[in-house]
Order: structure tokens, then C-alpha cells, then sequence
């Protein structure tokens, strides 16, 4: 029997994700071992394999057939827009995207201003922006602490995830609008989807049962 690739996002969701798999019998305890320089990790009693990637890249391996099934955020599917099927919202991982920036910087948004956005989601900025307000904006693409842009005159709002909140109210920052929720997703490649059909249902079956029953 052929092997199944499950590419998992390191970070924030991976153990998050590999406690879900559990739950419907999926395990893989080598992964969980930090210390451990492996990049990929077999389960012979039920065919699977496992490999964790840089958030970013995990649509990509499932575009391409390298990863059968993926786990990551509906932020980097969007940002990513890659040719996959997305089967399950996993219900973990959940914060909104959002245009934030001081309280002050409202104004710039009604008015269709050319204002300058701040993000690490430039696709997601721009299609917001573009096709969404039709205000032309210029996107500068950070990689992190995207707050620090309107609190050092880089821009005056940033598009970024929010989650408590507690970044933004720190730094004297608000949301200003909302663009989606996000939350973690399954994501299938499209031809392993009808070649693995069965096998690949059923994980979608007992994840669905085990997240819709109650559990
Ligand atoms: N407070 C949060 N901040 C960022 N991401 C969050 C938050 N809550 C949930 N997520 C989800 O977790 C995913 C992974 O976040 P994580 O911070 O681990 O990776 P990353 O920020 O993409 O990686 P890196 O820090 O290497 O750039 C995000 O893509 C998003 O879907
Ligand atoms: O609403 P909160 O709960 O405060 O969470 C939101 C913050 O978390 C993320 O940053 P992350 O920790 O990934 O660091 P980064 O700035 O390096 O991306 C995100 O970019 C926000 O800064």
C-alpha cells in the first residue's frame, strides 16, 4: 500500500494538530521530540508519513504532491493561493485578520486615500484593498512585529492577525476593520484526493465525527 504525506506547520499549530490526529488514532510520537533533527517520520502500522514545514511552504507540497493532506492557517492559504482542495476548518488556531493602526488612522480608510499598509500577507492586503475598498494603497512587506510600523512612521495601518488583542492594546493600537476569521485548515492535494479517495475520506470522516461530536 502506498504511503500517505501529511505535511504539518511548525509552530503555533503543530502540536495542536498532532494532539487532533490522535484523537482519531493518527499518531506519531517521534515528531513531538524537539530534539530530534529528523525531517521526516514514518508510521508503518498505518502507511503514514509526516514532515514539518515552514507554515508558508506546507501549500506548496500539497499543490505539488509532495504532501497528500496539510495542516495550517486559512491566513496562509489565502496569502498562498495555491491550487488545493480545503476540506476541514479544524476549529483550533482562531483569530480574525484584520486592518489595524491607531485610532486616528480611521479616516484614511473612508476616504480612499493612498495610504502605506504594513503587513506579512501582502496578497491578502492587496486583494482587500484592491478588489474589496477599491482604494489603491502601498503594500510594504514586513516579517514580523508588524506592529512597530505605524509606531515608527513606516505605515499608517498594518494588516496582520489579531488574536487577544493584546499586541495591538500595547502598542496603542486598534482594529480598525475586520477581513476574515481565521482558523486552521485540512488541505488535500487535488489528484490524491480522487487516487487515496478512501483513505483520505476517512480521516476527513473521523476528524468531522470527532470535532462535530461533542468531544
Ligand atoms: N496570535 C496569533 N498570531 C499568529 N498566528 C496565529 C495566532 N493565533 C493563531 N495563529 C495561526 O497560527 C499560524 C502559525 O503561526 P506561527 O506564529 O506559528 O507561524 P508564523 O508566524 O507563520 O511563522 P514565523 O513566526 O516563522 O513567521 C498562523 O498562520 C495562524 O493561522
Ligand atoms: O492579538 P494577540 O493575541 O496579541 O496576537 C497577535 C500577534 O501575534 C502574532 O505575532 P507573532 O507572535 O506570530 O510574532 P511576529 O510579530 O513575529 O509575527 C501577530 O502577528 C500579532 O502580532
Amino acid at each position: 500500500m502506498r504511503y500517505i504525506t501529511i505535511a504539518l506547520a511548525k509552530g503555533r499549530l503543530a502540536i495542536k494538530t498532532l494532539d487532533l490526529l490522535e484523537k482519531i488514532g493518527i499518531t506519531c510520537d517521534e515528531i513531538r521530540d524537539k530534539s530530534s533533527r529528523k525531517l521526516i517520520f514514518v508510521n508503518d502500522d498505518l502507511k503514514l508519513k509526516f514532515f514539518l514545514a515552514k507554515a508558508n511552504d506546507v501549500p506548496t507540497y500539497v499543490e505539488y504532491g509532495a504532501a497528500d493532506i496539510g495542516v495550517v492557517g486559512k491566513d496562509t492559504i489565502l496569502e498562498e493561493g495555491r491550487k488545493m482542495y480545503e476540506v476541514l476548518d479544524l476549529g483550533f488556531g482562531k483569530c480574525r485578520m484584520c486592518v489595524a493602526g491607531p485610532a486616528s488612522a480611521d479616516k484614511f480608510l473612508h476616504h480612499g486615500e493612498l495610504i502605506r499598509v504594513a503587513t506579512k500577507y501582502p496578497n491578502i492586503a492587496k486583494d482587500y484593498f484592491y478588489n474589496k475598498k477599491h482604494q489603491t494603497v502601498e503594500i510594504i512587506k514586513l516579517n514580523g512585529s508588524i506592529e512597530l510600523a505605524p509606531i515608527v512612521g513606516l505605515a499608517e495601518v498594518i494588516v496582520d492577525i489579531v488574536e487577544t488583542g493584546s499586541t495591538l492594546r500595547e502598542n496603542g493600537l486598534v482594529v480598525l476593520e475586520e477581513i476574515c476569521d481565521i482558523s486552521a485548515r485540512m488541505v488535500v492535494n487535488e489528484v490524491s484526493m480522487k487516487m487515496e479517495h478512501e483513505r483520505i475520506s476517512k480521516i476527513i470522516k473521523d476528524l468531522k465525527e470527532y470535532l462535530h461530536g461533542g468531544n
